[in-house]
């Protein structure tokens, strides 16, 4: 009889992960963010009005307006890697690819543009990936973004004869993980100031209200993460006031509320001449943060008579974010390493 200690050893199937983020054009041209848009509003997910209303609206107005304003706004944050929000998921993938070490493939995917989701999912498959957990970098759960990965996901394994296993990890929005790599992160960043922030903001993407009141859990997951970070760092900064708001609203429709824009003049209005704000649903700095936040947040705050302005950086591929990052994608690779 064979024992099992008899046969050959049988290599374990390589485990991948993939990081998706948004997506971003592919250059600072109102020709790349026009493709870029087109792709991006017209996904269901996104824009929720009928397709009979919104395509014309799409074609016939957004993507002839909007492409050459965006297309601004990309080009005073551009790199020499390019889009930063491209540039920090590739770093953060190869981040977490020197911690995993070489039993598992990390890479990275865009949910509009490229690197395509389905793709990165064929090329991880052929290097012998027959598990792969799928992490969407938004710690807030939204139906315009993580479900739209795991839509595109599911696009990509329609396309396959032979699927590989597939997790995908959760929100992470009040894990204490998550929580204390953002305390850890934006003390180091507060104290390094030049100035003592009398209001820290918490900017969040915003989104159209009606998908709170339609049961999207965004907001409330939004509100959570601030309602614990502002907790956890009341300890060291017992004088700093925390508030939230929701920034880049489009279209027309009512979006989440207080808006950025507004918080950041009426406490400019009420005399708070010192503000730093952070972005704590953003994994990675980008277009919303780097342009909207930095440069024309702090023309709207210096404008009402506000003096002392600094955003903070995303976790990006610091420490903090990435130890986060490799603690919650060990946990859902349980049993699979
Ligand atoms: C972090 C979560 C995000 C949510 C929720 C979200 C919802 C949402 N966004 C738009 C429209 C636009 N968003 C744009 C840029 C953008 N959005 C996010 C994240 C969320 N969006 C990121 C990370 C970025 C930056 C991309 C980059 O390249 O740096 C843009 C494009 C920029 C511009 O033209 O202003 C649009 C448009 C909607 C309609 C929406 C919810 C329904
Ligand atoms: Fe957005
Ligand atoms: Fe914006």
């Amino acid at each position: 009889m064979k024992r099992p200690s008899d046969h050959p050893p049988v290599a374990a199937p390589r485990v991948g992960v993939m990081l998706v983020n948004l997506g971003t054009p592919q250059a600072p041209t109102a020709s790349a963010v026009r493709t870029y848009l087109a792709e991006f509003l017209s996904d269901r997910r996104v824009v929720e009005i009928p397709r009979a209303v919104w395509l014309p609206i799409l074609h016939g107005i957004i993507l002839r307006t909007r492409p050459a304003k965006s297309a601004h706004a990309y080009a005073q944050v551009w790199t020499k890697d390019g889009s930063p929000l491209a540039a920090i998921t590739q770093a953060q993938a190869q981040d977490l690819q020197v911690r995993m070490g070489d039993g598992v493939m990390v890479d990275w995917a865009m949910r509009y543009g490229a690197p395509s989701i389905p793709d990165v999912l064929a090329r991880m498959k052929a290097a012998g990936c027959e598990r792969i957990l799928v992490a969407p970098l938004y710690p807030q759960y939204s139906g315009a973004t993580t479900a739209s990965v795991i839509d595109r996901l599911g696009e990509g394994l329609g396309a396959m004869r032979w699927q590989p296993a597939i997790r995908t990890l959760p929100p992470y929005y009040d894990d204490p993980a998550h929580v204390e790599a953002l305390r850890a992160d934006l003390s180091a960043q507060l104290q390094a100031l030049a100035f003592v922030p009398q209001v820290l903001l918490l900017s969040f993407h915003g989104m159209p209200e009606r998908t709170l009141n339609l049961g999207d859990p965004y907001h409330c997951q939004c509100r959570k993460t601030a309602r614990l970070l502002s907790e956890a760092l009341a300890g060291e900064f017992p004088g700093l006031k925390v508030e939230t708001s929701f920034q880049s609203r489009f279209g027309r429709a009512k979006w989440l509320e207080p808006s950025t824009e507004d918080t950041l003049a009426r406490l400019a209005h009420e005399g708070v001449g010192r503000v730093a704000i952070a972005a704590p649903g953003f994994s990675a700095d980008c277009v919303e943060t780097l342009e909207e936040l930095a440069i024309r947040g702090r023309e709207v705050f210096e404008e009402v008579g506000g003096k002392d302005y600094a955003v903070l950086e995303c976790l990006n591929a610091g420490a903090d974010g990435m130890g986060m990052l490799e603690a919650l994608v060990r946990r859902e690779l349980m049993g699979w390493v």
